[in-house]
């Protein structure tokens, strides 16, 4: 069976609500890709619809050419986390694994890989009611890898994972991507994606704004602009602003991040600005080309496609 989701020209309407309107895209197999948007932008709807659970009013969704509901052994095919508090609670993890795995034909043997594969092994007897948030999403990726799938999509897996977690979790997709199989992973945080995926889908109000290559999306938004580090960032700013510059305060990927002493500048090439702070007694101590993160790209995709918008704190000049 050919790895891909094939999602062409979905739309549904709740009530007066359109959560999906036109979703169209296709997920290939060997590499991660990104489903991102705002919250309400369709991504769950759509992992619903192409996993037969919701029912379009137009369009299809086909995972290796055919519409779920038609395989016979779908956990063969397509491996899911949609909701990892869809389980039993006085069941045992392992319990859960093995009465999913029995469904499939499956024996106790894969279950145990499973769960070793997730982390899972000293907790797999214990009642799955009492697990964290971040062991039950490890116990749904240990269900969607049951039964070895070429397809998997992941409804936000990082959910509740702690810091080790995320980690693991990158490193997982990535060599479940590397193996051949096609891995939707949604999420509306750009900064989980940053390192895992290679491929993304943006959405907003439930239609694709960018299907395009991480790497691309990055060029794009890194071109023309410098970064530019000084401790004395307004009379920066002043300066290359009257000399016709775009100046603002780096977006970082995190609040963490952030860098007060960091300008990102468009419209003037790096010799021209190391020329003019010279001129101007403005001391400076890095001039670089500015390598955009995933984050920022983001934001100017979907500038005009979000339902939400928080008001920008970042911007420091224009
Ligand atoms: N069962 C439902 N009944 C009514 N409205 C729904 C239902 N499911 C989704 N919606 C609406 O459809 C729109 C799309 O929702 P959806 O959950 O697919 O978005 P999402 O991109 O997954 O959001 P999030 O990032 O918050 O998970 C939203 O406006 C949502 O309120």
């Amino acid at each position: 069976m050919e790895a891909t989701i094939a999602v062409n020209g979905l739309r549904k309407r709740y009530g007066r609500t359109t959560a999906l309107d036109g979703m169209t895209f296709t997920v290939t197999p060997g590499h991660v890709t990104g489903f991102v948007g705002p919250n309400g932008s369709g991504k769950s709807t759509t992992m619903r619809v192409v996993l037969g659970l919701d029912a379009a009013d137009e369009g299809d969704a086909l995972v290796g050419g055919r519409p779920y509901r038609s395989l016979r052994e779908p956990l063969r095919h397509v491996g899911a986390l949609l909701d990892a508090g869809a389980l039993q609670p006085g069941r045992s993890g392992r319990d859960h694994l093995l009465w999913l795995a029995h469904s499939q034909g499956l024996g106790a043997r894969r279950v145990d890989r499973v769960l070793g594969l997730v982390g899972l092994e000293t907790a797999a007897r214990r009642r799955a009611g009492g697990y964290s948030l971040g062991m039950r999403q490890r116990l749904g990726i240990a269900a969607a890898l049951l039964a070895d799938p070429p397809i998997l999509m992941l409804d936000e897996p990082v959910n509740g994972l702690d810091p080790e977690g995320i980690v693991w979790i990158r490193g997982l997709l990535r060599s479940l991507a590397a193996e051949g199989r096609a891995v939707l992973v949604s999420s509306h945080l750009m900064s989980e994606l940053q390192d895992t995926a290679g491929h993304l889908v943006v959405v907003g109000r439930g239609r694709v704004v960018a299907d395009t290559g991480v790497a691309e999306l990055i060029a794009a938004a890194s071109r023309g602009r410098v970064t530019l580090r000084t401790p004395a960032q307004a009379a920066a700013m002043e300066v290359l602003a009257r000399a016709g510059a775009t100046v603002a305060a780096t977006v970082a990927a995190t609040v963490a991040a952030a860098d007060p002493r960091t300008l990102t500048v468009s419209g003037l090439p790096a010799d021209r600005i190391v020329a003019l702070l010279t001129a101007s007694g403005v001391p400076f101590s890095e001039v670089a080309a500015h390598r955009a993160t995933l984050e920022e790209a983001y934001m100017e995709l979907t500038r005009d496609a979000v339902e939400f918008r928080a008001p920008a704190t970042g911007e420091a000049a224009r």
